[in-house]
């Protein structure tokens, strides 16, 4: 299993944030996490990524026990696994070169990433990785220099570059435009099936998760709703998540029929 976790919980200064989460994805598995706003999926996806450590049950990554590892193994464990930010987070001053970059620091001694990062190398991989995200000539741009989805395309430009083997995004495509983040969702797919690598990704659109995805996992209040493959996705199970919410669902998907707010 690439990502397994068993009854995890977290708590956020006080607050139930996850709550009894089991969840097993197989390599090269590709899944989507949707829910409203505040459900809990950004706080999933930073616990399989080894940001939050859960107050109980269990959570295995590639095969480990992040948290039972010394200082140096669960490094080299997180440089296997990739995350895309909805802000990236990327330095006001640094080129979008040394950016992408910094995908491998992760992978490298401590003094070649300080080389690295003073001297850009492998610019040529770096470059088709910027090309894939149509940014090929932002390579010697500041990274604030930059719009909120260019900034966003880099993040997803850095993770390819990186080539983990468990992808964790969250929200990658927030700031991109319908046709882009489109194209994106699908690059992010055929990337990860190609390298069978494990895609956990959260989206607001329910319809960029059904185009793309072959199961879609449903979270609300920290709970998991249901995780199911995506024929068995039904407009009931779409309206209970999203009860008291706004999902965007698929002009001609079977959950069009679900409640829209009315136009202000
Ligand atoms: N660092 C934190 N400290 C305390 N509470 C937090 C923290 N981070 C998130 N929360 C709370 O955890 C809950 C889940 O937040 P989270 O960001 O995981 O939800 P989400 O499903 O990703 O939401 P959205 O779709 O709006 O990004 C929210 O109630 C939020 O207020």
């Amino acid at each position: 299993m690439s990502l397994a976790l068993s009854e995890a919980t977290l708590s956020l200064r006080g607050q139930r944030i996850l709550d009894g989460i089991t969840l097993r994805l197989a390599q090269g598995e590709q899944a989507a996490l949707i829910g409203p706003s505040g459900a809990g999926k950004s706080s999933l996806l930073l616990l399989a990524a080894t940001r939050y450590r859960a107050d109980s049950g269990s959570v295995q990554l590639l095969g480990a026990e992040p948290w039972q590892l010394d200082a140096a193994a669960l490094r080299r464990l997180r440089s296997r696994i990739g995350s895309v930010y909805q802000h990236a987070p990327l330095p006001a001053l640094q080129r979008v070169v040394t950016a992408v970059g910094a995908g491998r620091l992760g992978q490298l001694s401590t003094l070649a990433a300080l080389r690295r990062l003073l001297w850009p190398q492998d610019v040529a991989t770096i470059r088709s990785a910027l090309e894939q995200v149509q940014l090929a000539d932002k390579l010697w741009q500041r990274c604030d220099r930059l719009s909120g989805g260019q900034r966003q395309r880099v993040g997803i430009a850095r993770v390819l570059y990186q080539a983990p083997e468990l992808l964790l995004a969250d929200e990658p495509v927030s700031a991109l435009d319908p046709r882009l983040a489109d194209d994106t969702v699908a690059l992010l797919c055929r990337d990860a099936a190609a390298r069978r690598c494990t895609l956990l990704a959260s989206l607001h659109s329910v319809e960029l998760a059904l185009a793309h995805f072959p199961r879609l996992i449903g979270l609300r209040n920290g709970k998991l709703m249901f995780d199911l493959p995506r024929e068995q996705v039904t407009p009931e199970l779409l309206a209970a998540l999203y009860a008291g919410d706004t999902p965007q669902p698929p002009d001609d998907s079977p959950a069009a029929n679900l409640p829209r707010v009315a136009p202000c």
